[in-house]
Order: C-alpha cells, then sequence, then structure tokens
C-alpha cells in the first residue's frame, strides 16, 4: 500500500515546488495539483499539464526499493519449472493411462526435448515408450546421425518405417523418379508420410500418441491442448511451450541439438523443402517453421504449413 502512495506524495511534493509562494492556485483541481496555501492564479492549466505528465512518471516508475530484475529473472525460473513439471507430469499421466503408447520423432529442438524427458522418466531405455521413426528418404543426413547418436546415449532402438514396398531411395527413385514431391506433392506426402506413419502407429497398435506439436508453431496448432481425443489419443507435452522454451531447456541441460540449427535452420524436415530462416524471426509466432515447406501448395492454392501426417482426426487411418 505505501508503494501506491508513494508517487502521489512525490507529486505533491514535485507541484509544491513548481508553485511560485507569492500566487494563488485558484481552479478546483488544485487541491490535488497545489497544497491549499500555494494556489496559482495564473497559468494553472500549464502546471496542471506537467503535472499530469509527473503523474505517468510517477506511476511508472518503480518504487526504488522493489528489484525488477529480479522479478523478471524469478518469473522467468518459474515459467520453466512449470513448463518442465507439466511436460513431465503430462507424459507420465498419458503413459500409465494408457497401454501402448508411442512418440513420432522428427527430431526437431522439441522432439529432442521429449526425449530427454521420456529419458528422465525411464521410459526410453525400458522400452515402454517406443520411438516411431518415419524416414520419408528425402531427410538430411544430420538427421539420421543425430537419431543413431541419441539412441546410443539413451539405450533404445527407434522403430523405422518408410515408404512402403521400398527399403532405400534408389529402389523409390526408380519406381518414381527423383521428383514426385514437385510433380505430385499429396501423392508423395502420401507414399513417404503419411502411409508410413499410419502403419507404424496400425503396427504398434498405438493407443496414445505423443507428440511435440505446440501452440506456437501457426495458427493451426493455435488453440492445442495438452491432450486432445481421437484414436489413437494424442498428448502433447509442449502444447504450452514456446519455440525459445525448447531451445533454452536443451541449453540449461546441456543437451545436443539439432546440427543443422547451427547452419541456420530452426526446423527440419525433408531436404528439398526446408530452407534456412534468419535467426531474428526464430522466436516469432509460427517463426520456427517459416523454412519448412517452402514452395510448397496445398491443392486449394493456399500456401502448405502441414504435411498431413497430424491433421486427420483419426491419424490411424
Ligand atoms: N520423420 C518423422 N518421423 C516420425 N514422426 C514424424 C516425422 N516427421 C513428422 N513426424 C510427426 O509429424 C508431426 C508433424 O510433423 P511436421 O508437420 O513438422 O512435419 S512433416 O510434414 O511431417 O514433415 C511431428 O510432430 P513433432 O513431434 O512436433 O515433430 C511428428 O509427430
Amino acid at each position: 500500500m505505501q508503494a501506491l502512495l508513494q508517487p502521489r506524495a512525490e507529486l505533491l511534493r514535485f507541484s509544491e515546488s513548481r508553485c511560485s509562494p507569492s500566487t494563488t492556485c485558484s481552479t478546483t483541481s488544485a487541491s490535488v495539483c497545489c497544497p491549499p496555501t500555494r494556489r496559482l492564479s495564473h497559468g494553472h492549466s500549464q502546471h496542471r499539464l506537467s503535472a499530469a505528465k509527473h503523474v505517468v512518471r510517477a506511476a511508472a516508475a518503480a518504487p526504488a526499493k522493489v528489484d525488477i530484475d529480479s522479478w523478471v529473472q524469478d518469473s522467468r525460473r518459474s515459467r520453466e519449472q512449470w513448463l518442465e513439471e507439466s511436460a513431465l507430469g503430462a507424459l507420465k499421466t498419458a503413459v500409465e493411462a494408457f497401454e501402448r503408447p508411442a512418440f513420432p520423432c522428427a527430431l526437431i529442438a522439441g522432439d529432442v526435448v521429449i526425449l530427454n524427458l521420456l529419458h528422465r522418466l525411464d521410459y526410453l531405455e525400458s522400452g515402454r515408450v517406443p520411438i516411431i521413426f518415419i524416414d520419408t528418404f528425402h531427410l538430411f543426413p544430420e538427421t539420421h546421425a543425430l537419431m543413431h547418436r541419441l539412441e546410443e546415449k539413451y539405450n533404445f532402438k527407434a522403430s523405422v518405417f518408410q515408404a512402403a514396398g521400398f527399403t532405400n531411395v534408389a529402389e523409390f527413385k526408380k519406381a518414381h523418379g527423383s521428383d514426385l514431391f514437385i510433380r505430385d506433392i499429396e501423392e508423395y506426402d502420401r507414399i513417404c508420410k503419411v502411409e508410413p506413419f499410419q502403419r507404424s502407429l496400425q503396427d504398434l497398435d498405438v493407443d496414445v500418441m505423443i507428440n511435440g506439436r505446440r501452440r506456437d508453431h501457426g495458427f493451426e496448432r493455435a488453440h492445442l491442448e495438452v491432450f486432445e481425443g481421437g484414436s489413437p489419443v494424442k498428448a502433447n507435452p509442449l502444447a504450452w511451450w514456446e519455440f525459445k522454451d525448447c531451445m533454452d531447456y536443451l541449453k540449461r541441460h546441456g543437451l545436443e541439438r539439432h546440427p543443422l540449427h547451427d547452419q541456420g535452420y530452426p526446423s527440419i524436415g525433408d531436404v528439398q523443402s526446408t530452407v534456412p530462416v534468419p535467426v531474428e524471426k526464430w522466436y516469432e509466432y509460427a517463426g520456427e517453421r517459416s523454412g519448412r515447406f517452402q514452395g510448397l501448395q496445398n491443392p486449394d492454392g493456399s500456401v502448405k504449413t502441414e504435411c498431413g501426417i497430424h491433421v486427420a482426426d483419426d491419424v490411424k487411418g
């Protein structure tokens, strides 16, 4: 309360010092502006204006004894702690309530965070949460290499799914050419992403699917909740995190991040449709994914922002 009163006391002191002791202030609001004994008879409106400016300044200024910087730091720390605890809680809730959880993992920053959270809960080494990795035949080699390093580190083996009927990229290109994604992006997504993804959920009979989708990814995900109904149910432990929270988590915990971040890529998908983004854009709303799906359009001509993996309500197909 004292702190709230202080600016007004300041104002009165300020007003008093500006009023001439030899003049009288005549306006009704002068009781705020000047003590009654020193009311001005002239130029009061001008004086009132400077006093009003002072009110704004006085109200904006913090009482001297408050260390706002430490408040800011404390609130950041509590936010980080809360985000971390809520993500761990969501994963635990999902895994304990369902029988066959799985985590389809593309190794973008949030996925690397989730892998670490799963490791902390002992769901990786124990095999309680299988990791699904869709090899689209068009991923960056660095993505494959990172997956191998994380498999070693956390002692798990990802279940890899590829386009049906092919065992390697050469076979795929022989059948479909090397530019299917240019000629027919819908068909490319269906063959290389959506079908292997749906097959992975069916083969593992997944009843709850963990993933790293977040509200700050863009308008399609702006209202995402931590859990979503459907078949399977989806657990989105990072729904309320921002991209910066993910990067900060990796740094705070000394974790390896995807090496392409250091080459300017905030998000990493397929080689042919992922480009670097100026770093000042990374943390804007939807900035993380702004280098994805480059040059691609939906059939209705709108800009592509999803490959279709998570668009259907019932992703098991
Ligand atoms: N390669 C690969 N392997 C396993 N799982 C994958 C893969 N690519 C995408 N996904 C899953 O799809 C979610 C959305 O991915 P994206 O929209 O970022 O990209 S993509 O169009 O699918 O490439 C993505 O969500 P995140 O967890 O946020 O990465 C995953 O659940």
